[in-house]
């Protein structure tokens, strides 16, 4: 999909580096440095960072099932405004995504709605039940072409189930990426990391170490496999120290971070505000500590948002009634800029790195993550790195509201975003023919 139509990207910071223009000839970036403006649309790029398109590795769009917290077409619509071009969409929709024909009818409601590309996660077992494998390999050859499982939202705690998973999608380059939520030590119930303030609030545990001993348990079976494991939603520092462990074995693991992980604590949860309410849960500040470094010293691969919309009926209850996780799309950026990038802890060019570069990799998308080089598809997002941007949840094009950061302010924001040449947004704003 290329559009005919000439841009030129007027004075971007690359990577926050050097400024240059980009001209964007039929969707590739055809020169960058000082080209010819002629016949070319203009969009002021002056004092943007300019980085590859992000990637997320974990989205959750709903569609199947629950079109009333989030579908296909919204849900891109809220990836395109944080500056995404590429999206995985988890398998826990209603049907689950655990046939070819499931994943293709996702993968063809993203193409047309036209905002990003959105790839379909595929179930580890069927009806994510956690017993019988899915049709991986026929999700995998299908139209769909599908790379990442996963029983998101649910653990493959069977190692029996996870060996053979494993086993099996090695042979088309897959990964599998868990929930790592031991079902035993932190059952459906567990809410709030256990410790002295869930004890207080009378909530149930949901202990560090149940995830910590799957990360280790699935290190072992990524090891004996010689398959790949990704570590969804990583938050504690034990996780830390293991996939530390296995990094330095050469070991194929890789992990990503969620932004609320690397900002939100515990704490938040003592008003009993089920917005605060996702899974894992929001740990100690040692923990997001412990995130933070290993985001920027490469122990951990990604950033992923895990937008996880949700219906005010179902969020809107007693603490222990209302539904895990919150939205993360439009805000992923602005949270990973002030966290990672306003402290010192990391470049623009990490940032792209994090966001899109090693995302794209591991999910195993061409023509997404790549460089700003000639000859790159334009995937492309505009960053103001000085913006003083309130967030506003009324203001989401998500359709659900439960969002962890309304009322906060951040220093950077998405001006632009290009999927393959064509504007998605411009100006912050969703450029609506979609
Ligand atoms: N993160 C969450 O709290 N919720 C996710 C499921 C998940 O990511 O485990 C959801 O689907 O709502
Ligand atoms: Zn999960
Ligand atoms: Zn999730």
């Amino acid at each position: 999909m290329t559009e005919q139509n000439t841009i030129l990207l007027r004075g971007a910071s690359l990577l926050g580096e050097q400024g240059a223009d980009v001209l964007v000839v039929d969707g590739v970036i055809a020169e960058v440095g000082s080209p010819s403006a002629e016949g070319a649309r203009v969009v002021d790029a002056d004092g943007l960072v300019a980085l590859p398109g992000l990637v997320d590795l974990h989205t959750h769009l709903r569609e199947p099932g629950r079109e009333d917290a989030e579908t296909v077409l919204t849900g891109s619509r809220a990836a395109a405004m944080g500056g995404f071009t590429a999206v995985l969409a988890m398998a826990n929709t209603s049907p689950v995504t655990d046939t070819a024909e499931a994943a293709e009818r996702v993968h063809d409601l993203g193409r047309a709605a036209g905002l990003v590309d959105v790839h379909p996660v595929g179930a580890v077992t069927k009806a994510l039940a956690g017993e019988e494998l899915a049709e991986l390999g026929l999700m995998a050859r299908s139209r769909a072409r599908v790379r990442v499982f996963s029983d998101d939202g649910r653990c493959v705690a069977n190692p029996r189930v996870m060996r053979r998973a494993l086993e099996y999608v090695k042979a088309f380059g897959g990964v599998v990426s868990q929930h790592a939520q031991d079902p035993d030590l932190a059952g459906p119930q567990s809410c709030c990391h256990e410790g002295e303030l869930s004890g207080r609030l009378g909530l149930p545990g949901w202990p560090g170490v149940a995830e910590e001993v799957i990360v280790a348990r699935d290190v072992m079976l990524a090891r004996h496999t010689g398959s790949r494991v990704h570590v969804a939603h990583a938050s504690t520092a034990g996780t830390v120290e293991v996939l530390r462990w296995a990094r330095s074995q050469g070991i194929a693991v890789t992990a990503e971070v969620t932004p609320h992980h690397l900002l939100l604590t515990t704490d938040l949860l003592g008003d009993y505000d089920p917005t605060y309410k996702v899974n894992p849960p929001l740990r100690p500040a040692e923990d997001v500590e412990a995130l933070r470094v290993a985001l920027a010293d490469g122990t951990i691969d990604a950033v992923a948002t895990d937008h996880a919309p949700h219906a005010r009926h179902d969020k809107e209850h007693a603490f222990v009634d209302a539904a895990f996780g919150m939205l993360g799309l439009e805000t992923a950026l602005p949270v990973v800029a002030s966290v990672m990038v306003e402290t010192g802890l990391m470049t623009w060019a990490d940032v792209a790195r994090v966001m899109s570069t090693t995302p794209a990799a591991i999910a195993g998308l061409k023509g997404q993550g790549r460089g700003l080089e000639v000859g790159a598809p334009a995937n492309i997002v505009l960053v103001d790195p000085s913006a003083d941007v309130t967030v506003d949840r009324d203001a989401s094009v998500s359709l659900s509201r439960n969002n962890p950061w309304h009322g906060r302010t951040f220093g950077a924001s998405v001006r632009h975003t290009l999927l393959r040449g064509r504007p998605t947004v411009l100006d912050g704003s969703l450029v609506q023919e979609h």
